[in-house]
């Protein structure tokens, strides 16, 4: 049977030509790679099991198999998994860039309308995955992956669940301290969707200020950086905190006005921000509610996806064709992956004044194309800008629909007995 399973698992790995390594994450190195039945390019995150090296379990693979189902435009799609040399390897749509190479890019300035599409779009993901129970609990600028038509895709949907949390101790992990909810920071074991909202406030507020909006270099300094801006929550506020596991006393700070913080943003913006940057994650509003809200309504609209600026692709073009690919190859290093090329914050204390932090907080973080970021453009919040960089081509549709046709006919699971 095992030897079944290794033909089968060889199979479809040598369906796949692996090219070059694109970066390393968490959960391991993520190389781009062509799918020899379709021409297409993919991107193929190749998991080191760890511990449970003779195999991915049962509930593993139950999960991947839900996983393989979360279909959504503003989803990235997981259309393969297969085991192979130890390692599981999930098979990707491949992104061209991501929102944090947006956020970093200094030629791009992003319109309020820009900003309201990113986040509608962001949301737009979150709430599909939270009314099929899933939550992402890693949600940053650099999982929000964008395809080349401007749509912007969560990427590591689940991830973290199925392989546990990103370990904290890898200073790579150091970044995703800063959009982490105040009741994970406290300890909580159980917790709900309100972390991916508490994260998409902050991934909201960096559209807007350019830069990380709440820069922590430990979980203690994280909670004193979040207390600085919006208060030390009072017993009123949050009633559950003090049953908290890691819960302490701080001394108590009054809030920040929110116009303090975000001077330039609208006062929909301010709402809808304070809505989702509430302390207790049972009064903090959810994906849906957020999309709800009058700021998606009121003018300027969101910006059409194929319109936004965006910076140029990372790699060559999505639909590269097998032909230029030499058997012979094996996966070539372009480049350093991204996250060694990354570096530790140094900063110190909260700077409420925003063209402040702007000037400081970009110091201690690198761009994705490994250049050290000086102080990044402000969002504007007041024009919709009439220049746009041309569109892309995109995948004809009816491409697109024959693919996930012929890829769900893949990877059945077997059944638990
Ligand atoms: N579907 C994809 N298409 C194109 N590039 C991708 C895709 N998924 C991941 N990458 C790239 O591979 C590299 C590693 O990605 P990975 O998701 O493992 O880690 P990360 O997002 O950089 O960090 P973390 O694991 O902390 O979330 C990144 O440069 C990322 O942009």
């Amino acid at each position: 049977m095992a030897e079944v399973d290794q033909f089968l698992s060889k199979k479809v790995a040598d369906r796949y030509l692996k090219r070059e390594v694109l970066g390393e994450g968490t959960y391991g190195v993520v190389y781009k790679a062509i799918d020899t039945k379709t021409g297409q390019t993919v991107a193929i995150k190749k998991i080191r099991l760890g511990k449970q090296k003779e195999g991915v379990n049962f509930t593993a693979l139950r999960e991947i198999k839900l996983l393989k189902e979360l279909k959504d435009p503003n989803i990235i799609e997981l259309t393969e998994a297969f085991p192979h040399k130890g390692n599981l390897h999930l098979v990707f749509e491949f992104m061209e860039t991501d929102l944090e190479a947006v956020i970093r890019d200094r030629n791009i300035v992003l319109s309020p309308a820009d900003i309201k599409s990113y986040i509608h779009m962001t949301l737009k993901g979150l709430a599909f995955c939270h009314r099929k129970w899933v939550l992402h609990r890693d949600m940053k600028p650099n999982n929000l992956l964008i395809g080349p038509n401007g749509q912007l895709k969560l990427a590591d949907f689940g991830l973290a669940r199925l392989f546990g949390s990103p370990d904290r101790r890898f200073t790579h992990q150091v970044f995703a301290r800063w959009y982490r909810a105040p009741e994970l920071l406290f300890g909580a074991k159980q917790y709900g969707s309100g972390v991916d909202v508490w994260a998409a406030a902050c991934i909201f507020a960096e559209l807007l200020l350019r830069r990380p909006f709440l820069q922590g270099n430990s979980d203690i300094d994280q909670l004193g950086k979040i207390f600085a801006a919006f208060g030390t929550p009072k017993p009123s506020q949050w009633p559950d905190l003090v049953h908290l596991p890691d819960y302490v006393e701080y001394q108590y700070v009054p809030a920040q006005p929110m116009r303090t913080l975000f001077p330039m943003a609208s006062d929909d913006t301010l709402d809808l921000l304070s809505k989702m940057f509430t302390y207790d994650p049972k009064a903090r509003i959810s994906a849906q509610q957020a999309l709800e809200h009058r700021y998606f309504s009121s003018i300027p609209l969101a910006t059409e996806p194929a319109l936004l600026p965006r910076p140029p692709p990372k790699r060559e073009s999505v639909n590269s064709k097998v032909p230029d690919f030499n058997p012979g190859d094996g996966p070539t290093v372009l480049s350093p992956p991204r996250k060694q090329r990354r570096v530790m914050p140094h900063r110190e204390g909260f700077d409420l004044n925003a063209q402040q932090m702007d000037e400081h907080g970009n110091e201690n973080r690198q761009t994705a194309a490994g250049e050290k970021s000086g102080q990044a453009p402000m969002s504007l919040d007041f024009s919709v800008f009439g220049m746009r960089p041309p569109t892309r081509p995109t995948m004809n549709s009816a491409d697109k629909s024959h693919l996930k046709r012929k890829l769900d006919l893949e990877f059945q699971l077997p059944e638990e007995d």
